[in-house]
C-alpha cells in the first residue's frame, strides 16, 4: 500500500458565490465539505487510479468524526464510475484538539479561488508518542510514503526530517510536500522526491529561475526533485536527467488539490518504477484534470485521460 501522511488534516469547505466583494455580504450558492488535508487528497486521486493506500496523521473533535465519516463514505467501495479503484484505510490517529476547517472561496464571476486556512489543533507529547507507534508499524506495510501539508500548532518544524530518517530506517521510499521551514529542514533529511510549487522553491533557494533553484534544492539533499509550475506543468531534476512536461493547453478551473494530483500522479510511478518522463506526464495529466474538477481530491477522468496522450516532455539538454 502507499502511505500518506496528513498531519494537519482539514474539513475542506468550498463556497461558491456570484462574486466575491470584500466588505460585503455574499449569499452562498453551493456549499460542499469534502475530508482534506493533502494526503488525504492524494490517497484520494490514487485510490482512483486503483492504487491501496493508509491514510494516517491527527484527527479531533466534532470536524474530525465529520472529516472520518465523510472519507469512510468516499472509501466505501460502489460500483458507479467515479468508485475508488484501489482501497483507502483510515488510520488517523484521535487527539484531544479539534480538526481544522479550510475555507475555500470560488469566485464564479472569475473563476478564482482565495483560500483560507485554520491553524489546526495543538497536538500533546503523549498524541504525538502515539503517532510515532502507528507510523512505525504502518511503514512495514508500504511501498512508499507521501508528507503532506502544514503542520499543525505544537509539532517541531523538524517533524518531516525525523518521518524521512524513520522512512529510510524502514527502506521505504519518500515524497515530501510541505513549505517553509518544515520543506527546508525536511529536505536536509534527503528525502527521495520533493514537489514544491516554483513559489516554493524561490521561497526555500532565494533562485525564481526553477531550474537552478530545483538543481539547488537536490544540492541542499532532495534526491529527486519534481517541481509544478501551475498551469506550465512540471519540471523534474534527478539524479538521472532533467525533464520539462508541458500540457497542450492551459485550463481554467479550481486549482485547489491540483498540487495534490500532481503527488499522486509521481507516487503512482514511483512504486510502478515508471520512466521519469512518464511518471511527469501523468503527473501533469492529472493536475491538469483536477483543475477541471469542482473541489480538492477529485479530477475528471476525460480530461486526464485526453491530456495525457498530449502531455509534452522534454529532456533538458544540461546535465543535472
Ligand atoms: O494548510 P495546508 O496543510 O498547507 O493545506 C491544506 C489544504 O489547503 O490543502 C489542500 C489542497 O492542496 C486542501 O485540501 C487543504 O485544506
Amino acid at each position: 500500500m502507499i502511505l500518506t501522511v496528513t498531519l494537519n488534516t482539514a474539513l475542506d469547505i468550498t463556497y461558491r458565490v456570484p462574486e466575491l466583494r470584500p466588505h460585503t455580504t455574499h449569499r452562498v450558492t453551493e456549499a460542499t465539505e469534502r475530508p482534506g488535508g493533502k494526503g488525504v487528497n492524494v490517497a484520494r486521486v490514487l485510490a482512483a487510479l486503483g492504487h491501496d493506500t493508509v491514510v494516517t496523521g491527527f484527527v479531533g473533535g466534532v470536524t474530525g468524526v465529520v472529516l472520518r465519516q465523510l472519507l469512510a463514505e468516499i472509501a466505501a467501495p460502489g460500483d458507479g464510475p467515479e468508485a475508488p479503484r484501489g482501497t483507502i484505510t483510515d488510520a488517523l490517529v484521535p487527539i484531544a484538539g479539534t480538526t481544522r476547517r479550510t475555507i475555500g472561496v470560488v469566485d464564479a464571476a472569475t473563476g478564482d479561488t482565495t483560500q483560507l486556512n485554520e491553524p489546526g489543533p495543538l497536538v500533546t507529547t503523549p498524541e504525538w508518542s502515539t503517532f510515532m507507534d502507528v507510523y512505525g508499524r504502518l511503514l512495514r506495510e508500504a511501498s512508499a510514503v507521501a508528507l503532506c501539508g502544514s503542520l499543525p500548532p505544537g509539532v517541531p518544524v523538524g517533524t518531516y526530517a525525523q518521518l524521512i530518517r524513520e522512512a529510510h530506517t524502514a527502506g521505504v521510499p519518500t515524497l515530501l510536500d510541505t513549505s517553509g521551514e518544515p520543506l527546508r529542514r525536511g529536505i536536509a533529511a534527503r528525502p527521495d522526491l520533493v514537489k514544491p510549487n516554483a513559489e516554493e522553491l524561490a521561497g526555500l533557494t532565494g533562485s525564481t529561475d526553477p531550474l537552478r533553484a530545483a538543481r539547488d534544492a537536490r544540492r541542499r539533499g532532495a534526491r529527486a526533485v519534481a517541481a509544478s509550475l501551475g498551469p506550465d506543468g512540471m519540471l523534474a531534476v534527478t539524479a538521472h536527467g532533467a525533464w520539462r512536461a508541458t500540457p497542450p493547453r492551459r485550463l481554467a478551473g479550481n486549482p485547489t488539490g491540483a498540487g495534490d494530483a500532481a503527488v499522486a500522479g509521481l507516487l503512482s510511478g514511483l512504486v510502478e518504477e515508471a520512466p521519469w518522463p512518464d511518471r511527469l506526464a501523468r503527473s501533469v495529466a492529472l493536475s491538469a484534470a483536477a483543475v477541471r474538477a469542482p473541489v480538492a481530491g477529485e479530477f475528471d477522468r476525460s480530461v486526464y485521460d485526453e491530456t495525457l496522450a498530449r502531455v509534452e516532455v522534454t529532456e533538458h539538454p544540461a546535465a543535472a
